[in-house]
């Protein structure tokens, strides 16, 4: 089973800033989970993983089937919470080219996702695309009247009307979304469509785990037991109250240390481009959940070695209010070795006999000693290997530390309030 290790032997702080923080993480850990910490009607996916709802659990997967055996594409309509860590788990556990993949090369319909902005391109284009295509809508909203998935769902379900009926369409729209409340949830009951729930006590950038991520993640073919098997493991591993025993309670503490000695940012790394996605999703997550009051660290993210070429000069040598924390994958399955070339005109023999994952972690490594020589404290988590199981265990991970982190910061988590302001403009704008 695959394990996830927290190494912050190169975040420059002393073992007494450790120490002095300490006791506020376990302060944290009990205000989580006694559930009398700010933001407590929202901690619903702390024990999720085991207290879901089998009988939904098992629609869900019946749900994959069906639109694998009607559809040739799946559209998930969502945006934040609503999308990103769907695509998260299909990019890292999908075949890089998924979607270009011939039919029965894939596991499931091309994946393609709408409602993640306002562009009247992006979704001509798709239309376009999709036109010779029998296609399935998953639209995700747990408000059910977010303006960008929205308007997307009322283009394509009108596309879809014109070309299945207005009955032909109801067994090709999933909508996922409040139990009760909201614009979504009277459509979908008003025109019959089969529904999930989004719990109520979940937030979006928290739901990854519910059905608002596995009916897409099932339905591209990615094993969502052994996703939920992960998070479960996860739950236990770091439920434990014992910060030296706990690697998310380590991780939420080293970043407060480093917040408060004067780091506004922090980058998310990867190495391998399928982890690219993850970043995004743990930019909402701990963006939303830590940024307020004037206070928290700038979440962003570098995919190398990529952005060494771009952004490792200003790493480097820019102004010193970074610090990195790199997701590293231990093991691939798939590799390629360098082979010996008689003439060497490019010069690149001394690889010879090497894979690409050892060039990799060479600069990897390479890239750690600058870094630390250039005063960019480095955390490292580490994945052992890239599957559905140990994927389900980081995004717990996260989730679990996101919690924590918040609460030692002195922030509610769970809630999101600044992001009205945009809305609130647009609407009188647009004269709502
Ligand atoms: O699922 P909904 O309600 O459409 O919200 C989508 C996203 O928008 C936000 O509410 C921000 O406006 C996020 O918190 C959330 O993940």
């Amino acid at each position: 089973m695959g394990h996830i290790k927290f190494d912050y032997t190169n975040a420059m702080i002393q073992p007494h800033e450790y120490t002095n923080l300490k006791k506020q993480v376990e302060l944290a850990h009990q205000m989580l989970h006694e559930g009398n910490g700010p933001g407590n009607d929202y901690i619903g996916w702390l024990d999720y993983p085991e207290n879901f709802n089998r009988e939904e659990y098992e629609r869900i997967k019946a749900s994959a089937k069906r639109i694998a055996s009607n559809s040739d594409v799946l559209i998930v309509i969502g945006i934040g919470g609503s999308y990103l860590g769907a695509k998260t788990v299909i990019d890292a556990l999908s075949h890089t080219f998924y979607n270009e993949l011939p039919k029965e090369k894939r596991k499931g319909p091309k994946i393609y996702f709408a409602g993640h902005q306002i562009s009247g391109t992006y979704l001509t284009e798709l239309l376009e695309m999709i036109q010779d295509q029998d296609v399935s809508l998953n639209v995700i909203s747990k408000s059910g009247t977010t303006t960008e998935p929205a308007i997307a769902f009322r283009v394509l379900k009108k596309a879809l009307e014109d070309k299945y009926g207005k009955e032909g369409v109801k067994s090709r729209i999933y909508a996922t979304t409040d139990s009760e409340n909201g614009a979504l949830r009277k459509l979908a009951n008003a025109e019959g469509y089969e529904s999930f729930v989004i719990p109520a006590n979940v937030g979006g950038r928290y739901s990854v785990l519910t059905p608002v991520g596995l009916l897409p993640i099932a339905a591209a073919g990615i094993d969502v037991d052994a996703l939920m098997a992960g998070a479960a493991e996860g739950m236990k591993e770091y439920g434990n109250p014992n910060v030296d025993e706990n690697p998310a309670y380590q991780y939420a503490l080293v970043r407060n240390v480093l917040y408060r000695k004067g780091k506004a940012i922090e980058a998310l790394v990867n190495y391998e481009p399928s982890m690219a996605f993850l970043s995004e999703w743990w930019m909402q997550l701990f963006g939303e959940s830590e940024g307020k009051d004037g206070k928290g660290l700038f979440p962003t993210k570098l995919n190398n070695t990529t952005d060494l070429h771009s952004m490792g000069q200003m790493v480097q040598d820019g102004p010193r209010h970074l610090f990195e924390t790199v997701v590293r994958v231990e093991a691939f399955e798939k590799d390629i070795v360098i082979e010996s070339d008689a003439l060497n005109l490019d010069g690149l023999n001394y690889l010879s006999g090497k894979t690409m994952s050892y060039v990799n972690d060479n600069a990897f490594k390479g890239t750690l000693e600058a870094h630390l020589d250039g005063n960019v404290p480095n955390c490292v988590i580490s994945m052992s290997q890239k599957d559905a199981f140990t994927l389900g265990k980081l995004l717990y991970f996260f989730m679990k530390a996101c919690g924590i982190s918040g609460y030692v910061l002195g922030v509610n988590p769970f809630d999101q309030p600044g992001v009205e302001a945009y809305k609130k403009n647009m609407f009188r704008l647009l004269g709502k």
